[in-house]
């Protein structure tokens, strides 16, 4: 793995950030180097703003005054709503507390400030020394100053809009090197009020935040309609987002979208910016697929976050989850490790998403300085002498179901259960800061249990449980942090956890070394191997390892510790920020950014057309005029596409054929009653000149009959492929074969798709490693299936024999949407790009097979190379799928409805006057959208 595409700074890796800046520099140095553009701004999009603005009655402040920043709903009287003198704005980070606070003036309306998110505001700040960096997010509520309430966003005018803006663009952060111009700037959405709230307290806390967690809706402590509603506001702020990083892009500009808030994000931005570089981050879990699924929305959430390059978990797991969701709720497919180097992906159409993973840490550094604080020690003290003689445990945790505090009260109530000599001998502070969707049914659990406890196990001279739900201050949570002798946090569910992180740094600057009890369901638990990993739900064992924590020898607390140290400040929100720099910047000029195959129009097709004398058409079946479906029986054409086959070949200047993977029964079972349709089965292995003189059933005309080209092909291979298909049909529920003539092809759409996917891997494997090295075969990997066919006949070949057959054609239209196809565009490629030469030499097919029929056995060498009539403008090899799919073809179309579409384009008949009906199979399941 070179050291570019390396997903992640492994634990135990001595690299530093230097190392990681040394490498991101290189890479900017090849890019340049290959014509890459790059605009060194890196746009980070979050959900809000990590600022704080207030709007100034204009009459009575100063301009750029600082404002206080706590309160922010003023107390004061009300504004002088008529001024027209322009608003005086004052913007600041939220953690830019030292700010001076001596204005007097009135706000007329301030944003309320948010918090959370420290680690990802600090990794991304941490940048500005190395990228111009955006922040994108959203205003958060507007609040205005009398009465004190949320404003809606249309109230704030434009003029005030402007200014607000003015402010973020002109902001300097504290942390800017004075020296470097590149800095931070804070770019607003506004968001309609309803919008806002139903995107985060509905969709975002109600529907998505339980479900990644692990809970499904009915667990939820809050009411509401169903996992569906609110979806439109998520949707219609999603948007929102994806028009206003759409309004300051600029080529070559990185772009990360954070976490669940905005997964709909990168489609959005993708259709209106087709070459950005999105990388997603999602810093939740990522549920395993037998719970995603349950989402009604499922679909389109997935297919937002694979507008992105690249996307990107906390955890290995969280990815993996991810990538077999793809597979599984999609029918998408994984990238082979074997095609797509050596990054996970996923293939949508041929656009392929890299999927990985890179922890978030903190600014060990920072949290290293506050622990110093002077205000720390005495509280420190403080706490020291009201549990004097007594162990502390602590925990500090969010009010939220999935932080797991009930359960982690019960373990503590085990564990005076189980170990009575603790009883006034330890301990637990837990704090609960409030969540901002505040659930009082929890609060009240919370207390209960408090009190139980306490009456349980609690004198008069002692009390266990020592419960505090509010905000703790800075200068509290560092002290609370440094004197405890043990720290309990055991989440049900986490996707990192930062308290774990923070409390390594305190014990380290207080010398205590504490251990660390941690719930094995959270992101960090898979780098922190030396802390006490716990089930949760498993109240024995939470008490056992928190008696094991208080008993723990001094060495060995030390020796945990130094580890633990060691991964908490190599592994920080700076190294993280970098690495995610590094990985997006690995994706430009990539796959998905640099080949944009252009979508063919109608127009210049039909223009092409109108002006040529002889038209050559070769199309592909499956995929290509026909959607794929789940059963191959049941690819059957439309009447669309019959009818616009059949006007094409009326046309005595057109010659059509189809050149395809299916056998001769098929194609003449579906499409023989077109006898102006020449046809080639078995990807070139036989081939059935269409009929001249009469198109359609009855029509004038001789049946031509198949040439066969593996007529003197040694086919003993046949029997050995079979036998081996036949083994992992055994082995795979689902899988079947279809046996042709000269190929074999192994099906597995209908198993289980990720079991399906590893046993053609194996199937492949097996067959490339034993046999296609002995026998003339070649093994083609194709759409939820693996073929073997002979060697020596391919698409390819069969396109170079018509052509060599109809020099004079001046138009060529070939359509395909896999592997195979793309021997038929490499035949083409040549005079499709070089204006030069447009000579053919004679195709094998002609000179052993036909000649060597004609001759009696003995080829005749002598025959001419041709000149071909076509101009590079006048062919049209055509991909369908996505625009980044990988093709030799010059132009694409995304779905066989659109060939057909543009088939009847030509013919001049409006599409939508045919009769289309829905592809259904026998048991009447839908046609196969979601996967060509
Ligand atoms: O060259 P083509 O015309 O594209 O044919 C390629 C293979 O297509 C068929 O399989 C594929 O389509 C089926 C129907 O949509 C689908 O169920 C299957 O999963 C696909 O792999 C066909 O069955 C093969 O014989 C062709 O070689």
């Amino acid at each position: 793995m070179d050291s570019f595409h390396e997903p992640y700074i492994r634990q135990g890796d001595d690299i530093t950030i230097e190392q990681v800046r040394a490498q991101l520099s290189a890479l900017e140095a090849s890019h340049k180097q290959h014509g890459i553009q790059l605009s060194g701004r890196v746009l980070h999009v979050c959900h809000y703003l990590p600022v704080t603005a207030t709007l100034a009655s204009p009459s009575s402040s100063p301009p750029h005054l600082p404002l206080p920043l706590h309160p922010q709903i003023p107390q004061t009287s009300p504004p002088s709503p008529s001024s027209s003198a322009p608003p005086t704005i004052v913007a600041k980070p939220n953690d830019a507390q030292t700010l001076p606070s001596d204005a007097d003036d009135t706000p007329r309306w301030s944003l309320s400030p948010r918090y959370g998110h420290a680690a990802m505001i600090s990794g991304i700040r941490s940048l500005s020394f190395t990228y111009q960096q955006l922040i994108i997010g959203w205003t958060g509520d507007i609040l205005s100053s009398t009465p004190a309430s949320s404003l809606p966003a249309s109230s704030v005018s434009s003029q005030d809009r402007a200014a607000l803006e003015d402010a973020l663009a002109t902001y300097t952060p504290r942390e800017a090197d004075p020296d470097d111009d590149r800095k931070t700037t804070y770019v607003p959405v506004w968001l309609d009020q309803a919008v806002a709230h139903g995107h985060y307290d509905g969709y975002c806390k109600q529907t998505l935040w339980p479900l990644f967690h692990y809970l499904l809706w009915q667990d939820v402590a809050t009411e509401y309609a169903s996992a569906d509603s609110h979806y439109s506001a998520y949707a219609a702020a999603n948007l929102a987002f994806a028009q206003r990083i759409a309004q300051i892009y600029v080529p070559g500009d990185l772009i990360w979208v954070h976490d669940y808030h905005l997964l709909l994000v990168p489609k959005m931005l993708r259709a209106l910016i087709p070459d950005a570089v999105i990388g997603l981050f999602v810093h939740t879990p990522f549920p395993s697929s037998e719970v995603f699924r349950c989402l009604p929305r499922r679909k389109e959430i997935l297919d937002g976050m694979l507008g992105a390059n690249l996307v990107c978990f906390q955890t290995y797991s969280y990815s993996r989850h991810f990538t077999s969701t793809c597979v599984r709720v999609c029918g998408y497919e994984s990238t082979s490790r074997k095609t797509e180097a050596l990054i996970q992906g996923i293939d949508v159409q041929g656009h392929v998403t890299s999927v990985m993973h890179c922890p978030v840490g903190v600014d060990a550094e920072r949290v290293a300085r506050d622990t110093l604080r002077p205000g720390v020690q005495p509280k420190l003290e403080a706490l020291r002498s009201l549990y004097e003689g007594k162990k502390i445990i602590m925990g500090r945790d969010k009010l939220d179901v999935v932080k797991g505090v009930l359960q982690k009260l019960r373990a503590f109530e085990k564990l005076l259960h189980d170990y009575p000599e603790w009883i006034g001998q330890v301990v637990l502070i837990q704090v609960t800061s409030p969540a901002l969707s505040d659930s009082p049914k929890l609060e009240r659990q919370v207390s209960e249990l408090v009190a139980h406890i306490n009456g349980e196990y609690g004198s008069l001279d002692f009390i266990p449980v020592h419960h505090y739900h509010q905000t703790l201050k800075k200068d509290e949570f560092y002290a609370l942090l440094s004197v405890a002798d043990l720290g309990v946090i055991t989440p049900l569910r986490d996707g990192m956890n930062t308290t774990s992180m923070e409390f390594v740094i305190a014990q380290e600057k207080s010398g205590k070394r504490s251990p660390l009890v941690l719930s094995e369901f959270m992101g960090i638990s898979q780098h922190m191997a030396d802390a006490l990993l716990v089930n949760p739900w498993d109240l024995g064992d939470v008490a056992s390892a928190m008696n094991r924590g208080l008993l723990m020898s001094a060495s060995s607390k030390l020796a945990r510790h130094e580890r633990l140290h060691r991964v908490v400040t190599t592994h920080t929100s700076h190294t993280w920020a970098l690495v995610l720099s590094k990985m997006l910047l690995a994706q430009m000029g990539g796959q998905g950014t640099a080949r944009r195959t252009p979508f063919i129009e109608k127009a210049v097709l039909k223009d092409a057309y109108d002006k040529a004398g002889k038209r050559l058409f070769l199309f592909d079946y499956d995929g290509t005029l026909t959607p794929i479906v789940k059963t191959p029986a049941m690819a059957v054409p439309s009447p669309s596409t019959l009818l616009a086959l059949t006007k094409l070949t009326e046309d005595p200047k057109n010659l059509v054929y189809i050149v395809s993977g299916r056998d001769q029964l098929f194609l003449e079972q579906h499409l023989g009653k077109l006898s102006g349709l020449g046809m080639s089965a078995e990807h070139g292995g036989f081939i059935r000149e269409p009929m001249r003189g009469g198109s359609e059933e009855g029509g004038e005309g001789k049946e031509s009959e198949w040439v066969n080209f593996t007529e003197r092909l040694d086919m003993e291979w046949m029997e050995e492929v079979g036998e081996v298909f036949r083994y992992y049909t055994e082995r795979t529920t689902g899988s079947h074969i279809e046996v042709k003539k000269s190929s074999i092809t192994w099906h597995y759409r209908a198993s289980d798709p990720e079991w399906g996917q590893f046993q053609c891997r194996q199937c492949q494997d097996l067959l490339e490693n034993n046999l296609a090295h002995k026998r003339p075969i070649e093994v083609l990997v194709g759409k939820k299936n693996l073929e073997v066919r002979p060697i020596a006949v391919n698409k390819g070949e069969i396109v170079k024999r018509i052509l060599y057959q109809n020099p004079d054609a001046d138009f060529i239209f070939c359509a395909g949407d896999d592997k195979t196809d793309e021997d038929m565009f490499r035949a083409l490629h040549l005079f499709a790009t070089d204006a030069t030469s447009a000579t053919l030499d004679p195709p094998l097919s002609i000179t052993l097979i036909d000649d060597h029929a004609a001759n009696g056995g003995s080829s005749k060498p002598e025959l001419p190379t041709v000149a071909l009539a076509v101009k590079p403008e006048g062919v049209f090899t055509t991909a369908v799928g996505h625009m980044s799919k990988r093709t030799l073809a010059s132009w694409h179309v995304t779905t066989p409805e659109e060939v057909v579409g543009h088939m009847l384009h030509l013919v001049d008949i409006d599409p939508a006057t045919v009769a289309s009906a829905p592809l259904e199979d026998e048991a009447g399941e839908e046609k196969e959208t979601s996967h060509f």
